[in-house]
């Protein structure tokens, strides 16, 4: 089966303000068209992780693969270009550049990709927003719409340039019930329609059991 993402002895210290070793020997995968949740006290390392799985944290010991290429080592450069293309990341809070339109907000990420052209890019960007059932708030302004919304949006954009991981940091952190059960539901029928792997960071217990698996971390490490 096909490894989306791999983890092999992640290991990470903080020296300040006093040496910590913050995650402890991580060693887990995600498979194609897996849908995992990362669950666990507050403070036992699940963002630091995150940070470090999406590539965004380099300071770290270990080996990370990506769709089987190991990613761990390379020039920055070269590892923002991977982002960009194979992961897409959705946050608590949404992060839509307030002055832009929906649409423009979506089409960014392919943009600053510079693989296809204005016009393939706005079709792709209508796709994603009706496929979210939102095409028709393209041309508001995105500080002109609902919180549900926006992260919808959010998810939008994290899709744009068809990746091969989705990750979320507690993307229904910030959402009321209605909402997040919305989001759930939306990541649930990527995995079923799309074959698409996603990993969220989740406090939310009801959110997480219906994932195909919990990872569990205690302390830096992974429980169970
Ligand atoms: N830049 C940093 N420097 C030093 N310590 C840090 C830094 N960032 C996080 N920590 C510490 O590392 C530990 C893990 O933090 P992390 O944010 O990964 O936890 P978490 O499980 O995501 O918590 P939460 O559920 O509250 O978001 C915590 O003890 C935190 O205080």
């Amino acid at each position: 089966m096909t490894l989306v993402l791999e983890a092999q002895h992640i290991n990470k210290h903080f020296q300040k303000p006093v040496p910590f070793h913050v995650l402890k020997d991580i060693c887990f995968d995600v498979k194609k068209g897996e849908f995992a949740s990362i669950m666990g006290k507050s403070g036992s390392g699940k963002s630091t992780l995150l940070y470090i799985l999406s590539t965004m944290d380099t300071d770290y010991d270990g080996k990370l693969f990506l769709n089987e290429h190991l990613v761990t080592g390379k020039p920055s450069k070269e590892l923002s270009r991977i982002r960009n293309k194979h992961i897409g990341f959705v946050f608590q809070f949404h992060y839509l550049l307030s002055e832009f339109s929906v649409i423009e907000n979506v089409m960014l990420p392919a943009k600053k990709l510079g693989e296809k052209s204005h016009a393939e890019i706005e079709h792709e960007a209508i796709k994603k927003l009706e496929m979210l059932h939102i095409g028709h708030l393209a041309k508001k302004r995105a500080n002109r719409i609902s919180g549900g919304e926006k992260q919808r949006v959010a998810i939008a954009r994290a899709l744009i340039n068809d990746p091969s991981i989705l990750m979320g940091d507690e993307p229904t952190g910030n959402l009321d019930s209605y909402n997040s059960e919305n989001v759930f539901q939306i990541f649930k029928q990527l995995k079923e329609e799309k074959g698409l792997s996603l990993l969220v960071v989740t406090h939310d217990m009801d959110f997480a059991k219906r994932t195909d698996r919990i990872i569990e971390m205690e302390d830096g490490s992974i429980i169970s």
